[in-house]
């Protein structure tokens, strides 16, 4: 138990122990549940440790399904076990084009000193990731289907230093986004699926983040079911409930997380969420979305005949349409119809909840 004084010299009690532990980005000391996953990646990996170029690993599952956990997951502990493995990371949503990912890259090797954004051509970029002779390194490509060019996967494809992850929410999506010759080798690289969890999955996520990260007994079993029938298979969902209603109770200065705080903290984490998705999307993404939430329900060719009357640059009718997917994966469009029919509107948050 933590107490503070503030300048009133009031004593407040803090239930959260150890705050990073309830953080969206935190990558535990153990994973619950995905052993099977660990093993097949670890397996697809394995090579680089021997100095071997390895093949690249395609993961995939829906949001919260543990993607980027445990793909950091296996990167870390590939590099406790031996010295010359490196790793980097990089977030393709936010470095959606090829030289944003490409200097991420070159930025984890420390070779960007004299790059400039205006004038260095990728061709250069591709050149120094081939010359670089440095340690075996895992690039974890997250967020791949929302490259714009996705080319980057194929110039690192077949450089041997490096061992690539890319991660998306649906093969096809990330299929869809790269030209022919590299579909064919994708589609021969090693595949980790990951479902939603279920119920008693997230349950035993979550006792373990309230154990390392809260007071003894401040949450209980049944609350902690509940978050995660609310969650509906999402970890991240889960987590986000749960940190909600830790700092609430804190704020608050209660010595549990009551119901009420529960319920409210449902409600938090779902619009913290969403809030955090509609920064992610880039600024075409944006366009698509605002019209589907000015003239929705609307039907993908509606909306591309908007969107192009919108920006001078459209992308392909193809590419709108990876979006309004990625956008119902994320929970901020939801599709009804069939694939022939289909229309797109946008997702109120409902303040009914789950956990009440
Ligand atoms: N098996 C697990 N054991 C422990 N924690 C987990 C596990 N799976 C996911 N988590 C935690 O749940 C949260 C969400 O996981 P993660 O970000 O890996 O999901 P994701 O599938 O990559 O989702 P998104 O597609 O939204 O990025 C993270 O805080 C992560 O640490």
């Amino acid at each position: 138990m933590l107490i503070s004084l503030d300048e009133k010299s009031v004593c407040h009690y803090r239930m959260i122990r150890d705050a990073r532990v309830l953080r969206a980005g935190f990558v535990p000391r153990e994973v619950e549940h995905r052993d099977q996953e660990v093993n097949h990646l670890s397996s697809v990996l394995e090579p680089i440790t021997n100095e071997e170029p390895a093949d690249t690993a395609i993961v995939t599952g829906p949001s919260g399904a543990g993607k980027t956990c445990i793909s950091q997951f296996v990167t870390e502990r590939l590099r406790e076990e031996v010295l010359d493995v490196e790793a980097t990371y990089v977030n393709c949503w936010r470095n959606y084009t090829r030289f944003r990912t490409l200097y991420q890259i070159l930025d984890g090797l420390g070779e960007t000193i004299d790059i400039h954004r205006q004038s260095t051509p990728h061709d250069e970029l591709v050149d120094r990731l081939q010359q670089y002779d440095g340690p075996r390194r895992v690039v974890i490509l997250d967020e791949a289907d929302q490259l714009e060019d996705a080319s980057v996967i194929y110039d690192l494809h077949s450089l041997p230093q490096f061992a690539i992850i890319c991660i998306a929410n649906q093969e096809q999506e990330l299929f869809s986004r790269v030209d022919d010759r590299l579909v064919s080798r994708l589609r021969s690289s090693e595949h980790v699926r990951m479902d939603s969890y279920h119920d008693e999955q997230l349950y035993d996520i979550l006792q373990a983040r309230a154990k390392w990260g809260l007071d003894q007994d401040v949450i209980a079993d049944d609350q902690l079911y509940r978050i995660a029938d609310a969650a509906a298979g999402d970890a991240r969902l889960a987590i986000g409930i749960l940190r909600s209603a830790a700092s609430k109770a804190d704020r608050e200065n209660s010595e549990r997380i009551t119901d009420d705080i529960l319920l409210d903290a449902a409600t938090d984490a779902r619009a913290q969420i969403k809030q955090k998705s509609l920064d992610s999307l880039t600024p075409h993404q944006r366009i698509v979305y605002d019209i589907v939430r000015e003239h929705g329900p609307l039907g993908p060719s509606d909306i591309h005949d908007r969107y192009t009357e919108e920006v001078d640059d459209p992308r392909t009718k193809r590419t709108v349409r990876t979006y309004l997917s990625k956008m119902a994966q994320y929970n901020l469009l939801k599709a009804e119809g069939t694939s022939r029919d289909r229309e797109y509107s946008i997702v109120t948050t409902s303040v009914a909840s789950a956990t009440a």
